[in-house]
């Protein structure tokens, strides 16, 4: 899919990666439902207004594969066990997104039929193209990889035009910034930036996915209401842009 240039869409496909954690809200595990359901209601405006959008949803509001490592046990069941917490995240995402009547599939890395779509990419791409929200469970289906990686490459696969990572910081800093109070916030970077900086924001197999195939990203803060619907529809600059040029994005 080609951009269409006489759109007064930013985008006309997206993939919108939300962190796991971003769903607990205030609390320290699991779905907080208001702000699922909050979430949900960002994503059905863009989609309103014509943008065909895929979801990767992350899993450490639940589980992550090296936590459970760290505490002894076989690394690739620990990421297992992630994967199925991104599941979870997704069927959540779902409910809420057709409790306010819009049609959605999940499409999972892992075959788990009575719950899931098995992720088909040519199905993906007729899911969006009929208007429906496509949520990627399962991340890529493999160990040692995170949902960031599992973003780009399901990105690159549907020809989506951004990377959108909603996460709970309001763009990229010179360290992490819940750990480094000096930390200063990046306007724009090129992938080679974060890469040699080791800004750990994204995993380097994202970044690299990215670089190789000139996917931009742009990372956000998805605390702050309306931030999804800035991101994609535009009301100035939001949070920091990866590769890609500023017109799309300013
Ligand atoms: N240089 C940096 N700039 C910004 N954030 C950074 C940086 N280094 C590390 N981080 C941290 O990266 C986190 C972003 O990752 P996030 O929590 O979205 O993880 P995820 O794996 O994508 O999702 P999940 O919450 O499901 O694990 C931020 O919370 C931030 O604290
Ligand atoms: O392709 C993938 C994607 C994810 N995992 C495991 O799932 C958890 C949760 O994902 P986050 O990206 O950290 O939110 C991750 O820690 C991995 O353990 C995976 O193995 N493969």
């Amino acid at each position: 899919m080609s951009s269409d240039t006489t759109s007064p869409l930013r985008y006309k496909r997206i993939l919108l990666k939300l962190s796991g954690e971003a769903l607990m809200g205030e609390g320290k595990y699991g779905i907080h439902p208001p702000t699922l359901m909050a979430i949900a209601e960002e994503v059905i405006e863009v989609a309103q207004a014509g943008v065909e959008v895929a979801l990767v949803i992350g899993g450490g509001n639940i589980f992550r594969g090296v936590a459970g490592a760290t505490e002894g046990m076989d690394r690739a069941s620990a990421d297992y066990m992630g994967m199925l917490a991104t599941c979870i995240n997704s069927m959540a995402m779902q409910d809420a997104l057709e409790k306010k009547g819009v049609h959605t599939r999940v499409l999972s890395a892992i075959k788990m039929e009575q719950i899931a779509e098995p992720y088909i990419r040519r199905r993906a791409v007729r899911h969006l193209e009929k208007g429906r929200i496509v949520i990627f469970a399962a991340g890529t289906g493999n160990p040692y990889f995170t949902t960031d990686t599992a973003a780009s490459l399901r990105a690159m696969e549907i020809n989506a035009q951004v990377i959108l990572k909603a996460t709970k910081v309001d763009g990229i800093y010179s360290a992490d910034p819940k750990k480094d109070p000096t930390a200063r916030r990046y306007r724009t970077l090129t992938y080679m930036d974060v890469l040699r900086q080791n800004l750990n924001v994204m995993d380097s197999t994202a970044i690299s996915l990215c670089m190789d195939n000139k996917l931009p990203i742009i990372v956000f803060d998805l605390t702050v209401r309306g931030n999804i619907r800035r991101a994609v529809l535009g009301g100035g600059e939001i949070g920091t842009l990866v590769g890609g040029t500023e017109t799309a994005w300013a």
